[in-house]
């Protein structure tokens, strides 16, 4: 089957890439000429663990390519919509604008019978008012809600857990499912779950599912509070709780704060439908997740300020991580760069280390140093802040990095060190939700 995929950005690339593998012709269509370029070489414009392979694969077959010319569209059966819905400047809704000039661009070259497939996150009734600027096109409409993740992007794609079909009711329902089961039908005969459902509740679904991840690391590190102030262990604690089936394991380390492109925007989002539907309720519900981890942030900045005395100015601060998680280059709402930034504004001398963030990326940041390798970013520093875990920060040697350093101060915003091994090396060593608790951690089974 021959699809489009209309904005290759974080989703939207990957997105193409793996309805390439599994079989389909895809163009991929998208303004920025810079990254159809990048894309077309090979060479993603970001970094995702398998993408750069996969879009090779793709490439090769000759079933991939990239384009910034909107006519190449015609004559694909599915549309695939991977254009952004970031937070509006002014408020706290989505905009939709990427949304609705995609679909004007769209409509020249669709034919009768064509599904327009919404893969973007939206608010609810997002479906209906592009269904009605799709009329007399003779295209159908359905929404298709995504839930990669940023950094197993990849195989989350080739192996999600479900798969959600918002459709429209009336007698075009059961054709545009049979057009949506044949694209997916690789995974679907895999195993993989399909909810068909109508257009609000896949909506819903999507802004729902990333607001109550959200609200589980708000209420892990609400209670990583707590900890810190009776003395408790919040590592321990969610090990205890994520045994217990009914909780769940996932997205439950504490730390500073969850970031990144969606969960923030799209809760504030859930936040506004909420408010003008009138569920009060939810949307207070939903604020209190978004002010905690405002806080979770802010704390981090405190907890700094404290190990350094009660002031950073002037301090040698290396921070440990830019991107929003582990495994991406993304600095959207990161954590990290927040809590980086709101230091060097209490006059820190910061500098960031990051394996992947780009160089460019710096320019917009003038008020920090940014460096590639961690022992550049903590020499001569007398507070180091670990603020994304990727593997060659936690790998850290204790003893050779505390050499580095002018004074061996630890904030482990991620919780990923050993608190034993770094203050047998002499670290002071404070932990996100922990604070100087030695790991009271002892499971066995
Ligand atoms: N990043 C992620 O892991 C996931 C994102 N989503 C949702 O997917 C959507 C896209 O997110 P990202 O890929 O992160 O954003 P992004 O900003 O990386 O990508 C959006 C792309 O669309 C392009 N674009 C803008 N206007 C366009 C138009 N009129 N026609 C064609 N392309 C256009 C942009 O140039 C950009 O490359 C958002 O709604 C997001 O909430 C959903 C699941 C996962
Ligand atoms: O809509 C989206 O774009 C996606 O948003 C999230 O994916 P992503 O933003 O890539 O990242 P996550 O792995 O969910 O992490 C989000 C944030 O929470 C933080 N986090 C995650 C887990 C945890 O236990 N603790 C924690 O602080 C991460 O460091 C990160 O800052 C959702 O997990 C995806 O299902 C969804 O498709």
């Amino acid at each position: 089957m021959k699809v489009s995929v209309i904005g290759c950005g974080y989703l939207g690339a990957v997105h193409a890439a793996t309805m390439a593998s599994l079989g389909h012709t895809v163009v991929g269509l998208e303004p920025d000429a810079t990254k159809v370029w990048a894309l077309a070489q090979g060479l993603p414009p970001f970094h995702e663990p398998g993408l750069q392979e996969l879009v090779q694969e793709g490439l090769i077959s000759g079933r991939l390519e990239f384009t910034t010319e909107p006519s190449a569209v015609a004559g694909s059966s599915v549309h695939f919509i991977c254009v952004g819905t970031p937070q509006a400047k002014t408020a706290m809704d989505a905009d939709l604008s990427q949304i609705l000039a995609a679909i004007d661009a769209l409509l020249p070259y669709l034919h009768p019978g064509d599904v327009v497939a919404g893969k973007s996150t939206v608010p609810v009734g997002t479906s209906e008012l592009v269904s009605r600027r799709l009329e007399g096109s003779g295209a159908f409409l359905a929404w298709n809600p995504e839930f990669l993740r940023q950094g197993s992007a990849v195989s989350d794609s080739l192996h999600p857990e479900r798969i959600v079909y918002g459709l429209p009711s009336g007698g075009n329902r059961s054709r545009i499912q049979t057009v949506l089961d044949t694209v997916y039908a690789p995974l679907l005969d895999g195993g993989t779950p399909r909810i068909v459902t109508d257009w609000a509740t896949a909506e819903l679904i999507k802004s729902a599912a990333n607001a109550f991840l959200a609200m589980k690391l708000s209420y892990i590190n609400a209670v990583g509070e707590l900890c810190e102030q009776v003395g408790a262990d919040v590592v321990g604690l969610s090990l205890a709780l994520g045994l217990d089936g009914r909780i769940g394991a996932d997205y439950l380390k504490a730390g500073v704060g969850f970031g990144g492109g969606c969960l923030p925007k799209d809760l504030r989002s859930f936040r506004v439908q909420a408010k003008d539907h009138g569920v009060d309720s939810l949307e207070e519900l939903l604020s209190l997740v978004d002010g905690i981890n405002a806080d979770a942030r802010y704390r981090a900045g405190e907890s700094a300020l404290r190990m350094c005395g009660g002031s950073v100015v002037g301090r040698r601060i290396g921070v440990l991580g830019a991107a929003f998680k582990a495994d991406t280059d993304d600095v959207r709402d990161s954590p990290a760069l927040d809590i980086a930034l709101q230091l060097a504004a209490e006059g820190a001398q910061v500098t960031v280390s990051d394996p992947r963030v780009p160089e460019h990326t710096w320019l917009a940041y003038p008020q920090l140093s940014f460096v590639r390798h961690a022992e550049q970013a903590l020499r001569g520093a007398e507070l180091a802040m670990l603020l994304t875990p990727w593997p060659e920060f936690v790998g850290l040697d204790p003893a050779e990095t505390a050499l580095l350093m002018s004074v061996p101060r630890m904030y482990d915003g991620r919780n990923a060190l050993d608190p034993v091994a770094w203050k047998t090396a002499g670290w002071e060593y404070y932990g996100a939700g922990r604070g100087m608790a030695l790991g009271s951690v002892q499971a066995a089974h």
